[in-house]
């Protein structure tokens, strides 16, 4: 659990935002002061009643405007709250929606490293609830919370000047109140913060097995699935019980002291009336007060509660915050008039941020040229660092060491959205998002619009043979569901690989972006994209030798260095390590070799 930060400082954070709707706040803060006054004069009207009208003799009619003026001050405090909602309601939800915006660009900026350590049940519940919560708080815990405090400050005050003997009683009964008060705030804030990350652990589970709902049900697991949330449902469960009970036994001494010093008050208030030094309309005017103090004296346990919970709010949606874009633009960004796509690795160098500092880098002095519109596979055994060593050319993770370059310029050195349009991606595990299949696949032609849009969404699905979505219900403009889920796998990859080529790029790296597809449909796929990406600078991962036909060249990758680059044919007569890669790929070198005369046939 992170260090606690004090009440205050978390509170202060969120100045900057409330900043612009101060005015407004203030206004209902006035309108709740109001309320609060107003609620605290009908006592001094009692007392002019008792002492002066109520007495043997007084005149009805002044009975008559005393209950008018009672009933124009209960209208006037009706109305002032209601006012009071109308100032802070809406501006709080403006500031909500603010902060959970720049919170959801923050999300966009940070780097995958950050995504890779935070579960997203984590982000989702702060996005959501955590603002949610400071929302309601704005709006009326800090209000009231200050309202209320006034209140019993004005109420002790009148009371002290009513019968100051009676008000001293009370005045003792707050000492314990305020010394637990103290206590109270530092546990609540703890056990607050354990239920908020406990809530966001709950919504991380729920959201993964959603996800994998698939895998669960093939492999029979979803009565363990069951299992492990409900020990972890009632873990939460069990944190909400103690913290309803440490509130419960704040409120109760809150409650019980004051009750107390009533009763005492009531027996030496008859006393003092008795002795003449108090009058009886003094003691009604004193104990109504009392009534009216009683209500936000006992409101203090939950409007504390909610402004520790709060803090916890704005302590957990600043820990996003102030995490650190790791990724950036440069400084003195630089930018080519023409980019042609050489690309090279110099001395590349990466170590995940998380790996054990006794582990060998990942990638361990990788160097590696590609001549613009050059095709090259790279290929090497199961967790040699392809996958790592594409996501770093569009800057998904950067070089911990080395360089890598295009047209002899540091990617670094790229504007990132520069970067971004000069590099397209398709992974091997595709990532749709639940809009139409035309703007997924215009994800990064955002330039393009009209007929252009139109002519290159058509040409981006025909290379990847993904004619498949004109026969969707809606053609182009099918929503594809969730993550794609109403695709098959292939289909999703046809639509991603649509979705790399729609955006034009001069460099393309394709993590196997063909894995699901039939054989046929793949040799259909590398045909088409030779033709259309002459220009395009490709780096592909090859996990089928029917892959590897796509390249002019390939790099085998090996502890982490490249160790050799050749066409196929002259690795598999050079490279011990390259025929032994080969051999454990899905189909055998002989077939390879076959299969690579057939394709090179097609392609002639
Ligand atoms: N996000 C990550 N955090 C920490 N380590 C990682 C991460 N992603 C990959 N690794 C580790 O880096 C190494 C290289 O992984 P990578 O995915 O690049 O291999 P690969 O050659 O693409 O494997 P495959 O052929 O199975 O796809 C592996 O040991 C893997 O465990």
């Amino acid at each position: 659990m992170p260090p606690q930060t004090s009440l205050w400082q978390s509170l202060g954070r969120l100045y900057p935002h409330i900043k612009p709707i101060l005015p407004r706040l203030f206004l209902g803060f006035l309108c709740a002061v109001g309320a609060s006054v107003v609620a605290l004069a009908v006592p001094q009207v009692l007392r002019i009643l008792v002492n002066n009208y109520l007495a043997p003799g007084g005149a009805v009619t002044a009975l008559w405007w005393a209950t008018g003026i009672v009933l124009a001050l209960g209208t006037l405090e009706a109305v002032f709250m209601a006012l009071r909602r109308q100032f802070a309601v809406a501006p709080s939800t403006l500031v909500e929606t603010s902060l959970r915006t720049s919170f959801y660009r923050h999300l966009q900026d940070l780097s995958v490293a950050f995504h890779d350590r935070w579960g997203s049940g984590q982000l989702l519940s702060r996005a959501m609830s955590d603002l949610n919560l400071i929302r309601r708080w704005m709006a009326f815990g800090a209000l009231m919370l200050i309202v209320t405090a006034l209140t019993v400050l004005i109420g002790v005050t009148i009371m002290f000047f009513t019968a100051w003997q009676l008000a001293i009683v009370f005045l003792l009964a707050a000492v314990p109140i305020i010394v637990y008060g103290f206590k109270f705030r530092r546990f609540y804030g703890r056990v607050s913060r354990r239920s908020q990350d406990q809530a966001g652990d709950l919504a991380t589970t729920v959201e993964e097995s959603v996800h994998g709902i698939r895998v669960l049900k093939a492999f029979g697991r979803s009565s363990e699935a069951l299992d492990a949330f409900e020990e972890q449902a009632e873990g939460l469960r069990q944190t909400e019980v103690y913290k309803a009970n440490s509130l419960a036994k704040f409120s109760l001494v809150v409650t019980l002291l004051p009750e107390a010093a009533l009763a005492v008050s009531l027996v030496l208030g008859i006393l003092l009336v008795d002795d003449g030094q108090v009058s009886i309309g003094a003691l009604v005017a004193f104990f109504a007060t009392a009534a009216v103090v009683a209500g936000p004296v006992e409101s203090m346990g939950p409007l504390l509660s909610m402004t520790l919970t709060a803090a916890t709010a704005i302590d957990r949606h600043f820990e996003v915050m102030d995490a650190r874009r790791t990724i950036t633009d440069p400084e003195h960004p630089v930018q080519p008039k023409e980019v042609h796509g050489r690309l090279s690795f110099e001395d590349v160098h990466f170590a995940y941020p998380d790996a054990a500092p006794d582990r060998p880098d990942v990638l361990d002095g990788v160097s590696l040229d590609l001549r613009a519109g050059e095709t090259m596979a790279l290929v090497g055994i199961t967790g040699s660092g392809k996958s790592t060593l594409l996501q770093l050319v569009p800057r998904l993770y950067d070089v911990t060491a080395g360089s890598i370059r295009i047209d002899g310029v540091d990617v670094r050195d790229y504007p990132l959205t520069e970067l971004r349009r000069i590099v397209s991606v398709a992974f091997e595990e595709t990532t749709l998002f639940s809009s139409s299949v035309r703007d997924n696949v215009l994800l990064g032609a955002d330039a393009a619009s009209g007929s252009e849009a139109a002519d290159l969404l058509r040409e981006a699905l025909d290379v990847a043979q993904a004619q498949f979505v004109y026969s969707l219900p809606d053609g182009v403009d099918t929503l594809i569901g969730e993550e794609g889920l109403s695709l098959s796998g292939g289909q999703r990859q046809r639509v991603a690989l649509a979705r790399a080529i729609a955006a034009r790029p001069t460099v393309l790296v394709l993590d196997d972006p063909l894995s699901a597809l039939d054989v046929r449909t793949e040799e259909l796929v590398e045909h088409r994209l030779r033709e259309v990406l002459a220009e395009t600078t490709t780096l592909v991962v090859a996990h089928r030798p029917s892959t590897v036909s796509l390249a002019d060249r390939v790099a085998l990758i090996q502890d982490g260095r490249i160790a050799a680059v050749g066409t196929h044919a002259e690795l598999l007569a050079q490279n011990e390590h390259y025929r032994h890669v080969i051999a454990s790929l899905p189909a055998s070198p002989q077939d390879l070799d076959s299969g690579l005369e057939d394709e090179r046939e097609v392609l002639r």
